[in-house]
């Protein structure tokens, strides 16, 4: 184990990681510098060429696994390692597998639970939170990791901040005395919902942006965009019962500004596929990985025309994604809109 700079709180723990793509496999190269972690993921002959490889070949290349990182192919050997009271176990799959993922954690102990994933639920229109107190109930101390942090960047270990939102003050606490240290900062928060709509809603923004920016709209319009989509944001979240400082903060503003302008975005690259007419399978199956702005771009439409949220932007981007709307269409329908006053979240149309 290393030593804890900037965390005079540190404690090690076991730390087990439930999802190998991308995200689950930076996260667990980062804290391995400081904790005995284990890597898990659904596909076990992925698993054990992971293990190897020493290396995540196909969702994080060119990042050797440190040694405190073991791959653990086995899943109950996996949630053992972190099972006591000090462990942390981080769901670090995408929104669709979450609720699949906890009906297998139902009967296990498990100390601290973390996820990673941001979205809605599509058909529920729940966000992960909602989920989790939906198949866990309320007896594990439980929160949301989020905040602006491309797996890339963390696995270099450059610095980032995140934020742990949680109902739990000594989950906040456990999650900061594992992760805060180093090159990342750890913010804490008690509002899961402002955390999770932002880290959501903003993947559809980065879509609207990609697409914007791929037809040579500019950087006014790119900023027209990013603005008015963290009006959006706030109008949904606040509806919700989220706090508007929330959304000014990491998990809203930043994440909202580094996935809408930066190339490393998968959602950023499906609007730039887009707005080259390319048919959504094909940018999707090119991708290769999860870009979650597209089946939360159907749920958030669907919430929001439910709750009477205006939501423009999110609409021209489920238009384009499901609706067969062209990009140039989808733009110039925005900008024909009915001028307004620029309020940030009333929480109904006008
Ligand atoms: N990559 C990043 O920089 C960041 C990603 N996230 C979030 O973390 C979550 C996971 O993203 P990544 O690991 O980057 O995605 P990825 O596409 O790199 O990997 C997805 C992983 O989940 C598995 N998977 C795919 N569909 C699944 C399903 N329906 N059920 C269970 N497992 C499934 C895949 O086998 C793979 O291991 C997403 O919600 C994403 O928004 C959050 C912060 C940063
Ligand atoms: O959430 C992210 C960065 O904070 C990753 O965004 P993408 O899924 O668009 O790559």
């Amino acid at each position: 184990m290393q030593d804890h700079p900037n965390n005079k709180n540190a404690v090690a723990r076991p730390v087990t990681v439930l999802g190998a793509g991308a995200w689950g496999t930076a996260v667990a190269i980062a804290l391995a510098q400081r904790h005995a972690v284990r890597l898990w993921g659904r596909d076990t002959a992925a698993m054990q060429a992971m293990a190897a490889d020493g290396e995540n070949k196909h969702y994080l290349p060119g990042f050797p696994f440190p040694a405190g990182l073991a791959v653990e192919p086995d899943f109950d050997a996996a949630l053992a390692h972190a099972a006591g009271p000090d462990g942390l176990l981080i769901a670090a799959c995408p929104v669709a597998g979450l609720r699949p993922l906890l009906e297998q954690l139902k009967t296990r102990a498990i100390g601290n639970l973390v996820w990673l994933c941001k979205g809605f639920e599509y058909g529920t229109g729940l966000l992960p939170h909602q989920i989790v107190r939906q198949v866990l109930g309320d007896t594990v101390p439980a929160g949301a990791l989020s905040g602006p942090s491309f797996a890339q960047e963390v696995a270099r270990g450059l610095p980032c901040a995140l934020t742990i939102a949680s109902d739990s003050a000594p989950l906040r606490e456990a999650v900061v005395s594992a992760v805060h240290g180093g090159n990342i900062r750890v913010y804490g928060s008690t509002d899961l919902v402002g955390v999770e709509v932002g880290g959501a809603v903003k993947n559809i923004l980065a879509i609207a942006t990609g697409v914007a920016d791929g037809l040579g709209l500019g950087l006014n319009a790119r900023a027209a965009l990013i603005t008015r989509g963290l009006a959006e944001i706030t109008r949904l979240g606040t509806r919700l019962g989220g706090q508007v400082e929330t959304f000014m903060g990491l998990t809203g503003m930043g994440d909202l500004i580094l996935t809408c302008t930066g190339d490393l975005s998968r959602n950023r690259r499906v609007g730039l596929g887009l707005s080259q007419d390319k048919p959504l399978d094909q940018i999707v199956q090119e991708l290769g990985h999860v870009a979650e702005g597209v089946p939360c771009a159907k749920a958030v439409r669907e919430l929001a025309g439910k709750l009477g949220v205006d939501m423009p932007i999110t609409n021209a981007v489920a238009g384009v994604l499901f609706d067969g709307v062209p990009p140039k269409a989808m733009v110039a329908r925005l900008l024909a809109r009915d001028p307004r006053d620029e309020k940030i979240a009333p929480a109904s149309p006008n």
